[in-house]
């Protein structure tokens, strides 16, 4: 396995008022906080990795591969989206299912992989009801299994304790520190939280204005004062 699992190089993205930039080496097995001001590009970096943005130059590698031309479906990735993406009408288990086959043709080995996720994530016995039954919590491990069952190297997780309560947070923290070092998976989420990075990360890219401006090891990261975007995002007096 390569050292480096994403390797995004003098990467730009242009839209209409803005142009970002992103340039960044993530170890393989890390788990990396994405941090930033509302608007800074965290969404963004997030796509140009899954595939669904197309820079507008330079390249992006996934655990050695270039990833030019990649649908998002050919990439080593999965994305858990921060409204968890469930299908109302789709059973528990058929919406972990979906994470293997989109046509949801599921033999009985891909049948037990999906009850085993779902019972990783403490939802044994949920199989049969429907998403509009579980709290938002509970939604968010449907939605973290269905990423299970993919077993992609790099799991995404697009603001993974956004909707929930404390308590639900940390249980929520540990269930993913837990996960990832049983995986061994490359793990990005984002989050607007400081606790949130100090349960979980390894590594922080903080970006600010379409561009990463601190990519640090967490102790140097929360040792920052600089620049005064970070400083205030730690609760330390801006310089
Ligand atoms: N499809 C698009 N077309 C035009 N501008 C876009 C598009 N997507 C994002 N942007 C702009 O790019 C910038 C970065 O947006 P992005 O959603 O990546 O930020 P973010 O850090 O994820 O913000 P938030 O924390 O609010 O979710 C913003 O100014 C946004 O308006």
């Amino acid at each position: 396995m390569p050292d480096i699992a994403v390797r995004l190089a003098d990467v730009t993205v242009r839209f209409s008022q803005k142009q970002l930039s992103f340039d960044c080496a993530i170890p393989t097995g890390a788990a990396v906080a994405v941090a930033g001001p509302s608007g800074a590009g965290k969404s963004t970096l997030f796509n140009v990795i899954t595939g669904f943005e197309k820079p507008a130059s330079g390249s992006v590698t996934l655990l050695g591969q270039d990833m030019a031309g990649r649908d998002p479906a050919e990439r080593p990735v999965s994305i858990v989206f921060q409204d968890n993406n469930l299908f109302a009408h789709l059973s528990i288990a058929d919406n972990v299912g979906l994470g293997i086959d989109p046509g949801l043709k599921l033999d009985s080995a891909a049948r037990q992989s999906v009850f085993a996720a779902l019972a990783r994530v403490g939802l044994g016995g949920y199989e049969r009801r429907l998403p509009g039954s579980l709290s938002g919590g509970e939604r968010q491990r449907v939605a973290l299994a269905r990423a299970l069952v993919r077993r992609r190297p790099i799991l995404l997780l697009d603001e993974p304790f956004a909707a929930l309560d404390p308590a639900m947070r940390a249980e929520m923290a540990s269930l993913l520190h837990e996960l990832h070092a049983e995986t061994k998976s490359t793990m990005l989420f984002i989050t607007h939280q400081p606790e949130d990075i100090r349960r979980l990360a390894e590594r922080v890219l903080f970006l600010e204005a379409g561009a990463i401006v601190a990519d640090d090891p967490i102790a140097a990261f929360l040792a920052r004062r600089d620049p005064p975007a970070v400083a205030k995002f730690l609760g330390h007096t801006a310089p």
